[in-house]
């Protein structure tokens, strides 16, 4: 029961690398920096109850091509949305069909990207809810709480005892779709956290950013009300009531909301990660999904927009961080546009 790892970065050697020191037969399958990275220092994997797990470079099978993915029997697909079509293309060359393909990323539309360009394979969506903080020494450390989410499917059998193993046990969700937009809502706030170049502790106890995300969050409830669509509660609380507790000042929040900040203070969102690195973000695929949602029906989503269109703009460049106020108004103001 061989398992491949398609994009070893935080999520991928982080799963990988945990499947790996449970005992698992594991490639990691990414490019040639990480591959250096741990040949040099190996792995630490940390998480925040504690645990420390220790892999050798020479325990750590790594391959720079999918050629890997051949005698894989399960492949966790782990790179960003953007990469998945040339991901499937990768997986149609090599992998064999009858391996089982879970998409582990954000955003709502990467399973089906791959169900249509690999037809006949049995591809099912997965949601992380836990953020992985890269850090000095090779130390991919596990941020936050919460576990893994797969598609209810018989293609799982056996697989939960592997997971179990290595402390990931798998939740099996029969309302899929509804997990991942519920996820989509909280990760309306990558953008908020990139945005504000702090840690995701740090900027979720700001009222003035919780702000922005109650913005972007409350334009999206309607839409989702509007296409059917009924987002999972993944936080403290549901979808519905998430916009009135971050706005509670912060000493309210911080009691009401003690368990949305039990995140390690230096974890940071994977689209900070993004503009940090200069790499181009998963903006189109969060917030710009609730654009796409709204323009399918006729309608605007003028926050989600208006901050999409910021990172963009921060791609590439130097992050300038923006104060919460700052980007409150700039986000605030594009809504009230488009009231009038
Ligand atoms: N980081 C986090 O805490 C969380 C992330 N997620 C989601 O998980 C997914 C993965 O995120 P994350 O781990 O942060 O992403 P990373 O960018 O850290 O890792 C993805 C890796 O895959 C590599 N890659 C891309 N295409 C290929 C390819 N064809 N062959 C080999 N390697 C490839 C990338 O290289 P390169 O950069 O050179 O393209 C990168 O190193 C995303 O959808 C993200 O939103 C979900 C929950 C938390
Ligand atoms: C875990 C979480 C919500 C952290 O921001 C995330 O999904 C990400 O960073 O992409």
């Amino acid at each position: 029961m061989k398992i491949a790892i398609f994009g070893a970065g935080s999520i991928g050697v982080y799963i990988g690398g945990s499947l790996l020191a449970s005992g698992a037969e594991v490639v990691l399958v990414g490019r040639a920096r990480m591959r250096q990275q741990i040949a040099r220092e190996g792995l630490l994997l940390t998480d925040l109850s504690g645990r420390s797990m220790q892999l050798a470079a020479v325990d750590v099978p790594y391959a720079e091509t999918a050629a890997a993915l051949a005698d894989a029997d399960l492949i966790l697909v782990t790179v960003k949305s953007a990469d998945t079509p040339a991901a499937a293309t990768e997986i149609a060359a090599h992998a064999k069909p009858s391996a089982l393909i879970v998409s582990l990323q954000n955003g709502v539309g990467n399973a089906d990207t791959l169900r249509q360009a690999l037809p006949g394979w049995t591809i099912l969506g997965g949601m992380v809810p836990f953020n992985v903080a890269q850090m000095a020494g090779s130390r991919f450390h596990r941020a936050t709480g919460g576990e893994l989410v797969i598609e209810a499917s018989p293609a799982l059998r056996g697989w939960e005892t592997v997971f179990r193993a290595a402390h990931l046990p798998l939740q099996e969700s029969d309302e899929f779709p509804s997990m991942q937009w519920g996820k989509l809502l909280l990760n309306l706030n990558n953008s908020v956290n990139a945005l504000s170049d702090l840690p995701l502790k740090a900027e979720l106890s700001q009222r003035a950013y919780r702000r922005c995300l109650a913005l972007l969050i409350e334009e999206a409830l309607p839409l989702l009300r509007a296409a059917g669509i009924r987002p999972a509660k993944i936080a403290r609380v549901g979808p519905q009531l998430l916009p009135t507790l971050l706005r509670l000042p912060d000493a309210l929040f911080k009691r009401l909301a003690a368990t949305m900040l039990q995140i390690d203070p230096e974890a940071r969102s994977s689209m900070w990660d993004d503009l940090h690195n200069g790499r181009l973000s998963e903006v189109d695929y969060l917030n710009g999904a609730i654009v796409r949602l709204a323009e399918s029906l006729g309608r605007e989503a003028a926050a989600n927009r208006r901050i999409t269109a910021l990172i963009h703009a921060a791609e590439g460049t130097t992050l300038r961080p923006l104060s919460g106020e700052v980007l409150y108004s700039a986000l605030a103001g594009a809504s009230q546009k488009e009231m009038v």
